[in-house]
């Protein structure tokens, strides 16, 4: 019978992790998100086969250049359990190759049923166990407790949503408690506490949008700051350090379809890749 080894824990907490990745290959996020009009525009039906070369050519063409890859969940789920199937050997193949894998879940529940989320994300040796995972706060910050411990435990970490990129966020992350604090500076007030302490960074960040005019809010997290939406949905470079300020160090800008349209290519993801890295260098340096 032949017995499977479980992995060990990673040595360093994720902040530590990505601290060195951000430090060592550039802060650059590369978002896997299979559209169907991208499988398309790459000559690839959209089925399981179609996601499969899709995301073995992202992964086999960037794996060796970009510190985090985030896969969007959903576009795996599409085709049920021979997309997870799909997203499980990709997530094993880029971490083998050395990026990290932020999953895009964007999980958020009440606490008993978190920590099942988190016992399939965050748990060393679980089929799906990622470097780190999206939470959606929305439920109440204090039910996500269940996979902060799971994240502390098997040296994972947490991105929660606080100020999204999308238009429609504000009305509810905007708005304001009893206390006269956003419902975003909440969030980012008790991953501020997370992360206390934290050295070089904290574990736990935050989803900041690339695409906002300005954050009016307070981001000295101690902890990574995702910012989502470069490029297709109109974040720039040099946006960002009108939003993030003297936070920018933290920040790990992503993009996915900005980058994803230049391939079929293993050539055009990397130059595109590598455009991206540089821009941002010169932009946060
Ligand atoms: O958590 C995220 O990654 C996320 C948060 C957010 O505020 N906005 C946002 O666009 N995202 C995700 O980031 C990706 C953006 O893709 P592009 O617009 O193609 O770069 C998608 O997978 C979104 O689900």
């Amino acid at each position: 019978m032949t017995r499977t080894t479980e992995p060990t824990a990673p040595t360093a907490p994720f902040g530590a992790r990505l601290r060195r990745a951000m430090d060592t290959r550039g802060p650059l996020c590369v978002g896997i998100d299979p559209h169907p009009s991208l499988l398309a525009e790459w000559g690839l039906e959209d089925d399981v086969a179609g996601l499969r070369a899709f995301t073995d050519t992202v992964v086999d063409s960037l794996a060796e250049q970009v510190a985090v890859f985030k896969p969007q969940a959903a576009f795996f789920e599409r085709f049920g359990s021979a997309g997870l199937a799909v997203l499980e050997t990709a997530v094993a193949r880029a971490r083998e190759a050395g990026a990290l894998v932020l999953l895009d879940a964007k999980r958020g529940d009440i606490g008993s049923t978190m920590a099942a989320y988190a016992d399939a994300y965050l748990r060393t040796g679980a089929p799906l166990h990622v470097d780190a995972v999206t939470l959606s706060p929305f439920l109440g910050y204090g039910s996500l407790r269940p996979a902060f411990d799971a994240a502390r435990a098997s040296g994972s970490g947490v991105f929660v949503l606080a100020l999204t990129s999308n238009p429609e966020g504000a009305e509810v992350q905007r708005a304001r408690a009893d206390d006269g604090r956003t419902v975003a500076q909440t969030v980012l007030d008790r991953l501020a506490e997370e992360n206390a302490g934290a050295e070089p960074l904290g574990s736990f960040g935050a989803v900041v949008g690339a695409t906002l005019t300005r954050a009016d809010a307070e981001l000295a997290v101690n902890g990574p700051l995702l910012a989502p939406g470069m490029g297709a949905q109109g974040g720039t470079a040099e946006g960002l350090r009108r939003i993030f300020g003297s936070a920018l160090g933290n920040v790990l800008p992503s993009v996915s379809r900005g980058v994803l349209r230049h391939g079929p290519s293993p050539e055009g993801l990397r130059n595109a890749a590598r455009a991206e890295a540089e821009q941002l260098a010169e932009a946060v340096g």
